[in-house]
């Protein structure tokens, strides 16, 4: 089931959701806008810079139709903040066993937990383990050995981004495309809920798209395969979303590699087709992947959530991902390389 919510901008603050953003970076500061456009109390835990920025000048969310300063709290403790009735955690994956001890308190309280990240997440990887009783341990450091067991699946709502943003500066968030910002809500239970047909509804009115699913699966694993096919490529090539595609000698690989993804999802229960419209450099901007802008910065990379995950449901499943293989195999040379593998 799928419920899309199309509504006017409200002129006035709605009291009922006191929403908590961990991570206001470029995904982050992207929804606080969103959300607070809406018409929600919207409060960041966040830190350095970006929380003297906000604290002195506001979020600034900016993209060629509207510029957007929302006038939130913001600290570094959360005890600072409005008790939360929702948390969205949109931070790099690799920075989610940082958190695990403030989820652990929020999820103690009942608190529900949205996860606005990409790759595939540390709960869904968790239920795969248990659908295909996989023996192979958790790795010690990963996210999923940080919050499985202190985050109840009954607390975790999933959350699909479909948007392109950058952090250009502490506290502002430039959007890339204003027309192309969508966001994908499901309960790791997979039920429908009152919570995030919610926040559905607030995204939309806050002038993204916003949608609530029965079943999340379907919208990770589509876009787990363009993640791992274009922060891959473009962190491998420095090119930018448009010049990627531009450059046909990669659209075999990609094609192989999609196929790849395909049969990894269809085995979890996901049935995809061969989609060669993401091939056409007209439906993209100039964007860097966030992988590749990670790498750029010297920071770490998103390797073990995006191609790494993908890698280990293939060894699960027993199924040949080749072409994954050698794409992964070089990337991880060159993050190891530049520093910027975990
Ligand atoms: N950027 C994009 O266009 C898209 C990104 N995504 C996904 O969204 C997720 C978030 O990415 P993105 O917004 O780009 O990342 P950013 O790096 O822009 O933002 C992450 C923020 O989280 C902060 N952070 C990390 N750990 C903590 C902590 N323990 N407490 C408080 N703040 C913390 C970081 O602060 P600090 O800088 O101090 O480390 C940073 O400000 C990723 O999974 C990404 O792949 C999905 C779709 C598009
Ligand atoms: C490519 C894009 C913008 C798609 O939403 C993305 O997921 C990213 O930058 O990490």
């Amino acid at each position: 089931m799928i419920i899309l919510f199309a509504g006017p901008r409200p002129d006035h603050r709605d009291d009922w959701m006191n929403i908590c953003i961990l991570g206001a970076g470029a995904i982050g500061g992207h929804l606080a806008a969103r959300l607070d456009l809406a018409g929600a109390s919207v409060s960041a835990l966040v830190r350095g810079a970006a929380l003297e920025a906000i604290r002195e000048k506001g979020l600034t969310f900016q993209n060629r139709d509207l510029t957007h300063v929302a006038r939130i709290a913001a600290s570094d403790c959360l005890d600072d903040l409005p008790k939360p009735d929702v948390v969205i955690v949109a931070v790099k994956a690799q920075s989610l066993a940082s958190t695990a001890s403030t989820l652990e308190r929020l999820a103690g309280n009942g608190t529900p937990i949205v996860f606005a990240l990409n790759g595939l997440p540390w709960w869904y990887r968790q239920q795969l383990r248990q659908r295909f009783d996989v023996t192979e341990e958790v790795p010690a450091a990963s996210d999923e050995a940080a919050l499985s067991g202190l985050v109840p699946l009954e607390n975790v709502i999933g959350c699909v981004v479909t948007s392109a943003n950058s952090q250009t500066a502490p506290g502002v968030i430039h959007n890339e495309l204003p027309s192309a910002n969508r966001f994908v809500f499901g309960e790791a239970t997979g039920r429908m809920t009152d919570r995030i047909q919610r926040l559905a509804e607030l995204v939309t009115k806050g002038g993204a798209t916003g949608q609530a699913v029965q079943t999340l699966a379907p919208d990770i694993w589509v876009k787990l395969r363009a993640n791992v096919l274009a922060a891959s490529f473009a962190c491998l090539t420095g090119l930018d979303m448009q010049a990627l595609m531009s450059f046909k000698d990669l659209h075999k690989p990609a094609l192989d590699l999609q196929g790849e993804v395909n049969r990894l999802a269809a085995a979890c229960g996901v049935q995809l087709s061969l989609d060669e419209s993401t091939l056409d450099p007209t439906r993209y901007s100039k964007h860097k992947p966030s992988m590749l802008q990670d790498l750029e910065k010297g920071r770490t990379i998103e390797f073990d959530a995006v191609p790494g995950a993908t890698q280990s449901v293939a060894r699960w499943l027993d199924i040949p991902v080749p072409t994954l293989d050698i794409v992964a195999a070089l990337l991880k040379a060159r993050a190891m390389t530049l520093g910027v593998y975990p």
